[in-house]
């Protein structure tokens, strides 16, 4: 097996160091143009990049200062050309057109785990099933979920208040559990009760996946599957997807068996309008009650198909927004006038009454929403997300080729200090209306934009709010960590290495 590991491996090189030779010398001669640290031949700049999450995270921050001036760089893994875009002006080029919707090469590490679900297709596939998915998040379907968000954070709340006065702990897997409770109740229809079970295997299989595919996108001696799968590694793969694959699985095959039974006791295979956007609670028609409605309806809709949207949701929908509140409390629990300001508005908006929050009540946590952006500016979850480019096209005054890999450094674009003057600054103030009305559109972009922006931007808002408000309406929180001590990590989503210390006290009402 060693031995067949080893000529496969032999192939590949001769087959790569051909290719190279023989890429056309146009592509080369445009690429050359644009700056970039220098690049070895076949692999490129593979050698150069850090294994770690957290120190990778960190060099591509020092690259992208590097080469600041015209917000673009060049890197080179393997044989795949690519680029890294990091000022609004050359990340508007990629995003602000129907041109670059494909993603990256990179993403096919993710098919195994997501297959080609929303966040992963192209093309008709992808149209179809984001013109199929949109109206599941409509705001009066987001009406409905805010109960969920509610009764989920107060969960949580109880969970927290066993940490009052007992000295620094982790917060990351109380938030990290609330959100995974929230995704699959929301959008699957189903009580998971993870929070009641702390050592949640699918969460573990969640982050060591993200790593994996991490680790094997910037090392193309990982690319071929044949050597992957039988690499320690593509053995760690494995037993994730069983983990995560399960799961979701049960998760589809409880639903679809109650909608079945509903189907064959009330005949009608399409959902009523009144259905789907009912409110208070009852006749809520989840996103995957939508999937499932389509494929019993007789749309080209497998369970295969169902099973890679649904896993490209659990994802995407808990992890995000899991980081983005994680990174929200350090950052209030370090700032404590700042955590004060936002205490005074909940009082405000409450009046000491712990009943549950109303739409109308998120939309008067004015400061928390700018608390909320100002983490997300430095702590974007997606600290980085990529297209191919499917012209050849000018991107910051470079010719740049088709088929060259455009990586948006989400995390670097929000720290250009053209834009927001002292960066490293945690500011709410910088989201006051008056301060940012001028701003270039494509200078923040936590949720992307253009065509392929995040479908789950408003759900994610609503539902941090939730979460952090319920926090802070009823605890103080004091950060133990310095910003030097958080480590983040820049893997598929962007993490802190040593979760999220804090102390909590109660508050005096
Ligand atoms: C703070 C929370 C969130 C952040 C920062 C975030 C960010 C993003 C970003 C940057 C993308 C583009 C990724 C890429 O091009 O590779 C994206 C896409 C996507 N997000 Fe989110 N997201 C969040 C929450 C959610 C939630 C709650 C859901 C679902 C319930 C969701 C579902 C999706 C999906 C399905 C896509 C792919 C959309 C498409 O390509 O059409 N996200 N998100």
């Amino acid at each position: 097996m060693a031995g067949a590991g080893l000529v496969i491996a032999f192939v590949v090189a001769v087959i790569s160091f051909l290719v190279w030779v023989f890429q056309p010398t146009k592509t080369k001669r445009m690429l050359n143009q644009i700056p970039g640290p220098p690049a070895l031949p076949l692999i490129g700049n593979a050698h150069m990049l850090k294994p770690g999450g957290s120190e990778f995270y960190q060099q591509i921050l020092e690259y992208t200062q590097m080469f600041d001036k015209d917000g673009i760089l060049r890197l080179r893994v393997g044989l795949q050309p690519s680029v890294a875009l990091y000022k609004p002006e050359t990340v508007e080029v990629v995003l602000h057109t129907k041109s670059h919707i494909t993603k990256s090469q990179e993403y096919r590490f993710l098919h195994p785990w997501v297959g080609t679900g929303l966040l992963t297709s192209t093309g008709d596939k992808w149209k179809m099933r984001r013109r199929l998915l949109t109206p599941t998040f409509h705001f009066r379907i987001l009406y409905d979920f805010l109960q969920v968000f509610n009764e989920q954070s107060a969960i949580m709340v109880q969970r927290l208040e066993k940490q009052v006065d007992k000295g620094e702990f982790d917060m990351f897997p109380f938030i990290t559990l609330c959100a995974l409770d929230i995704i699959c109740d929301t959008a699957m229809g189903k009580h998971v009760n993870a929070q009641a079970d702390s050592d949640s295997k699918y969460v573990k299989a969640v982050y060591k996946m993200s790593e994996l595919v991490h680790r094997r996108q910037k090392s193309p001696w990982f690319w071929p599957d044949v050597i992957y799968n039988s690499l320690p590694q593509g053995k760690q793969q494995q037993e994730c997807l069983q983990i995560l694959h399960g799961f979701t699985k049960a998760v589809i095959r409880e639903r679809q068996s109650v909608i079945r039974k509903k189907i064959a006791e009330e005949g009608p295979t399409e959902p009523a309008k009144d259905d789907l956007y009912a409110e208070g609670g009852k006749k809520r028609m989840a996103f995957l009650d939508m999937l499932i409605y389509a494929a019993e309806g007789g749309a080209n809709m497998t369970d295969e198909d169902i099973r890679e949207e649904v896993d490209t949701f659990m994802f995407e929908g808990h992890d995000t927004t899991a980081a983005a509140a994680n990174w929200a409390v350090h950052l209030l629990g370090a700032n404590p006038e700042i955590q004060q300001k936002v205490q005074d508005e909940l009082d405000d908006i409450f009046r000491g009454s712990d009943r549950p929050a109303t739409m109308e009540d998120l939309a008067d946590m004015k400061y928390l929403e700018c608390c909320i952006k100002e983490a997300l500016r430095l702590f974007p979850s997606v600290p980085m997300f990529a297209r191919t480019i499917s012209e050849d096209c000018v991107i910051g005054g470079y010719d740049v080729p088709e088929g060259t890999t455009a990586v948006v450094v989400t995390a670097a674009l929000h720290r250009d200090p053209d834009h927001f003057p002292d960066p490293e600054k945690y500011d709410p103030d910088r989201w006051l209306p008056e301060n940012c009305a001028s701003r270039h559109p494509y200078c923040f972009i936590p949720f992307s934009a253009g065509l392929r922006n995040c479908i789950g931007q408003k759900f994610a808002m609503k539902e941090e709010k939730v979460v952090v408000s319920s926090i802070l309406r009823r605890f103080n929180i004091k950060s133990m960590q310095t910003r030097a001590d958080l480590l983040p990590m820049g893997e598929l989503i962007l993490r802190p290495q040593n979760g999220i210390r804090v102390k909590l006290t109660r508050r005096q009402q």
